[in-house]
Formats: structure tokens, sequence, C-alpha cells
């Protein structure tokens, strides 16, 4: 799906020098940067979309979606990664597979933060008092790499900045399975240091009151997992025992990002945790945001004479400038604009003689595009039999 454009300013994104992050300015107070995280197929795509609509009219959320490996999205993005790093090519040219893939395209998309960040910033001065941000389907990609680190850090030491993590219900009924998700979850919260909020989505199909029973009673837990024969059980068990503390800092919120059921809720709740980043995470940042001022002042720019002369210095980290078009390199497409380009048609493709990681990524985007429809198929079924019942 093609992004809405860009909106227009007065200065060209091409101008935007480093200084004009002014991160010596402080913390904004918009847009709230929401970054939605979850399991591969718990609903973000689908719940980002749902958040849009609830938030529209109050909060006119700006768009990001950062899964470069997502066939079209269900929403408007103002920004898209795709627009501005091409997967195919980035497999193709690091000869890497799908998951590599997408680690490297988020890395190239790292490279124009200070862009991104400034872009989200206008944002802010134009009404947007929310950012939206979608992730990739496979959450490790995003939360333990070194590029999702410097997307969310960059964030927050910018914007009053927020986690959701969305957990499919459905599949967290195994209590494995829910403990997976909470250890991921818990991970994630300490990692971050930033408001943490859980929803509960597809209560459409199952009622989400056995999450939030587990979470409180630990006897409850026990006894569902007693139902469970396989080994893990033994890690499990250990470790609900240690999740205790982590549990009563959690706030949860049952959604169905497909009816919108429970989203009034979670805009509450999320109003909450805004306020919670104020009190308890602005500050945290706040020093972060200083000490890093700090680091770059004493950074000096001078180099010594005699190193000089030894070799040329190259600028390392955020580079404002893109990759010289002449190199042959189609792998950034617009960067300097973040202009929408239009994805090949498949019915081209055919015609192109494919190599084999072509063929390779073909062959993935196809499973995963039957899986989601078989998957769609079930839970239709799943939910006529609930409604019959
Ligand atoms: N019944 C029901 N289905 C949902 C709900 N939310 C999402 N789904 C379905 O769950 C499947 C996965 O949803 P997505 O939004 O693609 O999930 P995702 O986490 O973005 O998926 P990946 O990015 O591929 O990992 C789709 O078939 C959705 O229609 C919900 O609240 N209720």
């Amino acid at each position: 799906m093609a992004s809405a454009a860009p909106e227009g300013g007065a200065q060209s994104i091409d101008n935007i020098k480093l200084e004009s992050l002014s991160l010596s300015e402080g913390i904004r107070d918009a847009p709230v940067c929401i970054i939605v995280l979850g399991m591969a197929g718990s609903g973000k795509t689908t719940f980002t979309r749902s958040l849009i609509e609830h938030a529209q009219t109050q909060f006119n959320p700006y768009v990001v979606n950062l899964d470069p490996a997502c066939r079209e999205v269900p929403y408007a993005a103002h920004i898209d990664i795709r627009d501005t790093v091409n997967y195919k090519e980035v497999m193709k040219q690091y000869q890497l597979g799908p998951n590599g893939g997408i680690v490297t395209a988020l890395n190239m998309f790292t490279t124009k933060m200070p862009k991104f960040v400034e872009l989200i910033r206008r944002a802010g001065e134009r009404g947007h008092k929310w950012c939206i941000i979608d992730t990739p389907g496979q959450i490790e990609v995003f939360t333990w790499s070194a590029s999702g680190n410097i997307i969310t850090e960059g964030l927050a030491t910018m914007f009053p900045t927020i986690i959701v993590y969305v957990m499919d219900v459905v599949r967290s009924a195994c209590p494995t399975t829910f403990m997976s998700n909470m250890l991921y979850a818990c991970s994630i919260l300490y990692k971050t240091r930033l408001p943490f909020l859980v929803a509960l989505n597809k209560i459409d199909l199952k009622d989400c009151s056995f999450v939030q029973e587990w979470m409180t009673d630990f006897e409850a837990y026990q006894e569902a997992l007693e139902s469970e024969t396989s080994f893990v059980n033994n890690l499990t068990r250990t470790m609900s025992l240690t999740l205790d503390t982590f549990y009563e800092n959690l706030t949860t919120c049952g959604v169905s990002s497909t009816t919108g059921v429970g989203f009034s809720q979670l805009l509450k709740h999320l109003l909450d945790s805004v306020n919670e980043y104020e009190r308890d995470y602005k500050p945290v940042y706040e020093k972060m945001r200083l000490q890093r001022l700090a680091q770059e002042q004493e950074a000096a720019p001078a180099l010594d004479p005699k190193i000089q002369s030894e070799g040329v210095a190259l600028p390392l980290g955020l580079d404002l400038s893109d990759a010289p078009h002449n190199t042959g390199s189609n792998v950034f497409l617009v960067g300097a604009d973040m202009k929408p380009e239009p994805m090949e048609p498949d019915e081209q493709e055919s015609d192109v003689k494919r190599d084999t990681e072509d063929q390779n990524f073909h062959r993935f985007v196809q499973n995963h595009v039957t899986a989601t429809q078989t998957k769609h198929v079930k839970l239709q079924q799943e939910a006529e039999k609930a409604a019959q019942t």
C-alpha cells in the first residue's frame, strides 16, 4: 500500500543539520511516541490500525511503519521504512535470508535517525499529538538489535515514549506460551525503562480474565500448569515465582483489534502512561540527554595535526548524507526525502529472471501469505462457532 505523502514544510528535509535536532531544548510534550511491539502474529498491525481509528479525532496520530518485509499495511503511514530501504535489494546484495534482511534494512534506516526524529518533531508542531509506530513481525529483530535500541532511546530522549506490548490471548491460553510472552514483556520492560502497557488482544475470541487471574493469583497459575506435562513445566514453574514483582508494575487492558472493544479503556491507560512518563521516566531520560550533550561537547572535533597527516578522518555514527547515487546500489530508494515509491507489482516480477535469493524470498512471502490466510479462515470459523454456542 502506498504511503500518504509526507506533509510539506517550508524547509526541505535535506537542509536538516544535526544541531536542528535541538537535543539541548529538552524533551518536548508532543508528539507522544507509542511503540507497538509483540510476537509474530499477535496482531500488532491490526492493533495499530484500530488504535489510529480510535485516536484520530482526539490525537491526530502520525503513523510510522518500521516493518520492511510486510506486504502491505492496512493504514496510511506517514513514514514507511519500505519507502526508504529496499528490503529485497538488501537481501540480494548482502546475500541474506529474510531475518538478516530485516535487521540490515532496519540498521540502514537507523542511519536516517536524525531525519526521522526531525519529521516526527515537525509532525508534533503541525498538531499531531501522537506518533504510533508499528514494528517488524519478529519481535527480537527490534528489541534485541542495535537499531531497535537506537530508535527507542532516540525517541525517548526527545519525546514522551510508551511501549505497548500486544499479546495474543488465544495463544496465551497455553500456560507455557503465556510464560514465554511474560518473559519477553519483562525483558523489554527492564531493557527500555519506559512506561509499559500490555494490550491483551483478540478478546473477541477469548475472554482475557484468565491472564489477569494468572498474574495476580500464583495458585491459579500453578493449577493451570498441572495440566501441562512437558519438561519445560519445571522451568515455567520456577520462572512464575520470580515474576511476581514484574506483574505488580504491569498495566493490562483487554482489546479486540478487529471489533474495537476495549479501545476506549486503552486510550485512558495510554494517557495514564504519558503521566507516568512525565513523572518517573522523564527525569531519567533527561539525565541521559544531558550526559549525551556533555559527551558531544567533550568530543573535541579538532584532531591532532600529526594524526590528520596520516589519514583521512571519516565521520562516524548518524550521518545526514545519503549513499552516493552513482554506486549502482539501489538499496536506498529515495532516502533524502523519504518519499513514497511504489513497490514493483508481482506481475512484472514474473517476467524477470530471478536469482536464487529472489526465489527464496518469493517462496517466503507466499508461505507467509498462505499461513496468514489459513489463520484468518480458522479464526473466522472459531468465531462463528463461538457465536453459535
Ligand atoms: N479475531 C481477531 N483476530 C485478530 C485480532 N487482531 C488481529 N487478528 C488477526 O490475527 C492475524 C495476525 O494479525 P496481524 O495484525 O497481521 O499481526 P502482526 O503481529 O502484525 O503480524 P506480523 O507482523 O506478521 O508478525 C490476522 O489474521 C488478524 O486478522 C483480534 O483482535 N481479533
